[in-house]
């Protein structure tokens, strides 16, 4: 029998890119809840504890609040939000983070799906930690610009509708100036580095695509680093990945500028390890769409190795 996927919070951003992903598939049977009830605790949980495989699209509360529903019935969880990332119980949904993890996904009750910019920083971040290139300490930094649907409904809104009295006009700005974001936790718990590392994101004004930037002073790694040991690093990290491309030195070398709607519409992520052979200096960055294996690529690519697809 087809299990039975219900998506928690399908009218909104991440949820509505996660049903067009599922629609017309016949390995699964998708549950769909009627718009008007989406926040009836009561309905929720009848679909919740119904379902095989819950996807939750919804703000922290209430995706723990889905967890606490239907957790008891044996129901599966993908969790989109950032309430269970740094949970030792969750298996951590980014498949590529070692050998073992899609296995450990595949099998898991609890999925914790990464968060967009943790996606890019951990991509560029743990093969080099894993392969004792990073030492745990390194200060790192990072910084991002991300397409304004990263903000969800509400800044969508808050970008697109200039009637609206809390409306953006600025096309690019900065943000987290506190350097507080909620991906911090993450990006530490799951690259392996010891010391918390600075975040500075900014939103452009494009709805989708994303560039996270982890400069990075050669001298201050382990061993006598370069440019083509950190790629080689890399390439041999995500050799055979379908998903995580690592640009050749070349290609990184002749662009010039990137493009943070590069990956607009795809569910991939691609490396770039920019600089100048023969520096102490690199920058490495990571090209993605936010709400691609940002989000709802990476719940679907979860959801087909839980369902063994
Ligand atoms: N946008 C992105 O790029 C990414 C988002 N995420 C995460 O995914 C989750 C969803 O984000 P996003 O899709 O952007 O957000 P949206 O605001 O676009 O959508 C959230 C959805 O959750 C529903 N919802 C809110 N509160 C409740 C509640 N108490 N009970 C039931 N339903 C509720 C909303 O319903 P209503 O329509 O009534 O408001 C809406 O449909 C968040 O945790 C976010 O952090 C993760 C990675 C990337
Ligand atoms: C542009 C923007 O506002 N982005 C969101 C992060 C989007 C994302 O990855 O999602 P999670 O909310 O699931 O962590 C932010 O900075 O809070």
């Amino acid at each position: 029998m087809a299990p039975k996927i219900f998506i928690d919070g399908e009218h909104g951003t991440t949820g509505l890119q996660i049903v067009n992903r599922l629609t017309g598939r016949t390995d699964i049977e998708l549950m769909s809840m009627p718009a008007d009830q989406r926040r009836d605790p009561e309905v929720r949980k009848a679909f919740l504890r119904d379902a095989d495989i819950a996807i939750l699209c919804l703000p922290d509360d209430a995706a723990r609040e889905s967890v606490a529903l239907a957790a008891d019935a044996g129901t599966r969880f993908i969790d989109a939000s950032t309430a269970h990332r740094s949970h030792p119980d969750w298996a951590y949904g980014f498949a590529e983070l070692s050998k073992d993890q899609a296995a450990r996904i595949a099998s898991a009750q609890f999925v914790s799906n990464p968060g967009c910019y943790s996606t890019g920083a951990i991509a560029l971040l743990a093969p080099l930690v894993a392969q004792g290139l990073l030492p745990a300490d390194y200060p790192v930094t990072i910084n991002a610009v991300s397409g304004y649907t990263g903000g969800g409904k509400q800044m969508i809104a808050q970008m697109e509708d200039a009637s609206r009295d809390d409306a953006i006009t600025a096309p690019h700005f900065a943000y987290a100036l506190t350097l507080a974001h909620k991906h911090v936790p993450e990006i530490i718990a799951r690259t392996g580095i010891s010391r918390r590392p600075i975040f500075t994101p900014a939103v452009g004004r494009f709805a989708q695509g994303m560039l996270v930037n982890v400069p990075l002073h050669l001298d201050l790694m382990t061993g006598n680093v370069t440019l083509s040991g950190i790629h080689a690093a890399l390439s041999n990290h995500y050799e055979g990945s379908g998903i995580v491309e690592v640009a050749s030195l070349e290609e990184a070398s002749k662009a010039g500028r990137l493009d943070p709607e590069e990956l607009k519409g795809t569910d991939r992520i691609k490396l770039y390890v920019c600089g100048t052979e023969g520096t102490d200096q690199a920058n490495l960055i990571a090209s993605l769409d936010n709400l691609g294996k940002g989000a709802s690529g990476a719940a679907v690519q979860n959801l087909n190795l839980m369902i063994g697809g």
